[in-house]
């Protein structure tokens, strides 16, 4: 798939519905960072100097060997892409919305099936990234350190034989690693505990952040929870903690969920129909009601209660209903209110064509 298709597909592998409790486990992400040894950090870098780290990332990924061991990564310069195209790939979460600042200087190095990909001058010269569907934190580990490994034979990476890998940010220093999964915890936030298990994991050494990443808000029910430490332990070990406080989120949004159905089925059930009912018919709708909304019925398809519209669907949708994918859609600029008219067009005809299907 070429980026210019990438950018026209609101479908991203790791938001297909599969993987292991991918009932709750949206996606996983094992991130690295890692600079080249001799230049300024991103944020220090002149405009020759930052395309001199592209370059020598465009070298790297054209290796063979690194080809043969973990695919074809094509990279692109932000600045080729339009405003739209390139908030487009934010939406699609395979870049942060970090890298659009100063644009000019930054590229993105993106696997053809978008499992893996390359943020070129973020906040550090390079962030690897995997995204898989489900909890697949080692797969994402083995792919992301494959390709780490295919690109230290070339490049020169600032290594410190006591602290490990330089970043930016000292927050990174060590393994560079954040590790996160995407959670969808409805039962927990019905129940009124989401707080208290929020406040818990920051004592495990995990901390809890928005559908975007660091600094923005949760929506949907939708939690990315990350490692908070890279410094003095390794890689397997972070990645082991937080698969094993997954496990207990699980545990105990399951253990919510069946306490609702049990206690409250009449309300449960009434919640997603409404839910379902809306998307359906609405005809002027807000991002924020829509994943609202998404996460009701998503929480309907999980247990039963609707039975026609594959998950898969409601994430195609959390993508495409975002404004940027609205103007791609419709081709031309929109007003906000034009948006959400919009908006509620294209869910009810996804919806209608999923019934029929
Ligand atoms: N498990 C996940 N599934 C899908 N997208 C994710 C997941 N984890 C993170 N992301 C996306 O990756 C991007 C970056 O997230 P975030 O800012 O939390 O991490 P980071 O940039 O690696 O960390 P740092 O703040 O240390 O630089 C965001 O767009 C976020 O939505």
């Amino acid at each position: 798939m070429s980026i210019k298709e990438t950018v026209s597909e609101a479908r991203s592998q790791w938001m297909n519905g599969a993987g292991p409790e991918a009932d709750i486990v949206i996606s996983s992400r094992v991130r690295v960072a890692r600079n080249l040894a001799h230049l300024p950090f991103p944020h220090l870098l002149s405009r020759e100097k930052a395309e001199q780290v592209i370059r020598a990332v465009e070298a790297a990924v054209g290796n063979e060997e690194l080809q043969r061991r973990v695919g074809r990564l094509a990279v692109v310069r932000l600045n080729e892409l339009t405003p739209v195209e390139r908030q487009i790939l934010v939406e699609k979460h395979l870049i942060s919305p970090d890298l659009l600042e100063n644009f000019e200087r930054k590229a993105v190095a993106l696997r053809d099936d978008e499992v893996l990909s390359v943020m070129v001058n973020e906040e550090d010269h390079l962030r690897l990234q995997c995204l898989l569907p489900g909890l697949q934190l080692e797969e994402a580990w083995k792919l992301v350190n494959g390709l780490d490994d295919g690109l230290e034979a070339t490049l020169d990476y600032a290594f410190d034989e006591k602290l490990g890998y330089l970043t930016a940010c000292p927050t990174n220093v060590g393994t560079g690693m954040r590790a996160s999964v995407m959670l969808h915890l409805p039962g927990l936030v019905l129940v009124n505990q989401i707080r208290g298990v929020l406040a818990t994991i920051g004592k495990l050494g995990l901390t809890v952040r928005g559908l975007y990443g660091e600094g923005t808000e949760a929506a949907g029910n939708l939690f990315q929870v990350s490692n908070q430490i890279t410094l003095g332990h390794a890689e397997e070990d972070i990645i082991a903690n937080l698969i094993s406080v997954t496990r207990q989120l699980l545990a105990q949004e399951r253990a919510a969920r069946q306490a609702l159905y049990r206690e409250r089925k009449e309300q449960l059930e009434d919640r997603v129909g409404r839910a379902y009912g809306v998307l359906k018919h609405a005809r002027v709708m807000t991002s924020e009601e829509a994943m609202r909304l998404f996460s009701d019925l998503r929480l309907g398809i999980d247990l039963g209660i609707i039975k026609n519209i594959p998950v898969s669907l409601i994430m195609e949708l959390m993508v495409l209903t975002r404004p940027a994918f609205l103007v791609k859609v419709t081709g031309r600029d929109l007003s906000p209110v034009e948006r959400d008219v919009y908006r509620a067009q294209l869910i009810r005809r996804k919806l209608s064509a999923a019934q029929q299907e």
